[in-house]
């Protein structure tokens, strides 16, 4: 049985908590029956040890398994990962979501994406990841009564995301402690206003309307404060073609969407003002987890 989940991108500026996409990069399993427990782990995070002792994914897995099933069974877990870890790429949501999906299809259960969605909340109370990363596609969401509510858009094929990666992590969990405890009327105002809007561009596909919409005044700059070159990457992004720049979740990676056919320059500009990080272009996702049994 294989499982594979998208890398997201949240709050795409002003969206705190609420707006996010996905994007094609993924991490995938494969789980088979086995006479004893074993994991292999290549590609994202396969140079940490502790992801094999003490791995996320196999702890919610068990979880779930626990509860379906009352037969003790072994697992071999063969992850190949694509999503960089802590770089605000949604690498928690695709480890909660692939988790709960690869514990059902394993037991032949089918689930319903708004029942895993749900489920996922449980384990990130944020809706802005894991929607996207169930989903596919762009998403506003919110919880209420601890249900996610959301409203979803495909993204055309005529838009890239073109992605910088620094080399270095910064943890969602530390990252929100960073951040004010209180907000004025002002920069209330500013995020509700500049979100609607932003909203408004991906249904209507007005995406000369992204640069001005995607503008926040209530998370990246304080974020961005721990890595001030990050500054300088949105700058060269939106001079070099970027349609929007903003910091990816709570960083530190920096996501911009480019029409298809400006991306590769917007690629060469960044790699080249910023050869110690990774840039690359992908493509938009629009299915969101996939289970093939
Ligand atoms: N492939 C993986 N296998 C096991 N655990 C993982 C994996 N990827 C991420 N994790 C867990 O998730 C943590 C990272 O979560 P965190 O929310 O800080 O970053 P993120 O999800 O990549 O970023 P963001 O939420 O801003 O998009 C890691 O420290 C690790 O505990
Ligand atoms: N909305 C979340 C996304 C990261 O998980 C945040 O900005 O903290």
């Amino acid at each position: 049985m294989k499982v594979s989940v998208p890398a997201t991108s949240a709050n795409l500026g002003p969206g705190f908590d609420c707006l996010g996409l996905a994007i094609s990069m993924k991490n995938q399993v494969i789980i088979r029956p086995s006479k004893f427990h074993s994991v292999s782990l290549k590609g994202e995070g396969s140079n940490n040890p502790a992801l094999k002792d003490n791995n996320m994914f196999i702890s919610i897995f068990n979880d779930f398994y626990h509860n379906l099933s009352h037969k003790k069974r072994f697992f071999r877990f063969e992850f190949q990962n694509e999503i960089p870890l802590s770089r605000g790429l949604g690498s928690s949501s695709a480890v909660i979501v692939s988790a709960i999906a690869s514990a059902y299809a394993i037991e032949g259960i089918k689930l319903e994406k708004d029942k895993l969605l749900n489920l996922a909340l449980a384990y990130e109370s944020h809706p802005d990841n894991i929607t996207p990363a169930v989903m596919g596609g762009f998403n506003v969401a919110c919880v209420q009564e601890n249900e996610v509510k959301y409203i979803r858009k495909e993204i055309p094929k005529s838009l890239k995301a073109v992605v910088v990666v620094p080399n270095r992590a910064i943890s969602t969990q530390l990252s929100r402690k960073t951040l004010p405890f209180k907000y004025s009327k002002e920069d209330t105002i500013f995020n509700i206003s500049h979100s609607s809007l932003l909203t408004a561009a991906f249904m209507a596909e007005d995406w000369d309307m992204l640069k001005l919409a995607s503008n926040d005044q209530v998370h990246q700059k304080y974020r961005m404060k721990q890595m001030p070159e990050l500054f300088d990457v949105q700058k060269t992004a939106l001079k070099e073609g970027a349609l929007m720049s903003t910091l990816s979740g709570s960083g530190s990676t920096l996501f911009s969407i480019a029409h298809a056919d400006d991306s590769k320059n917007l690629e060469k500009a960044l790699k080249f003002r910023f050869p110690h990080f990774r840039v690359f272009t992908v493509d938009f996702d629009n299915t969101g987890v996939r289970i093939e049994i």
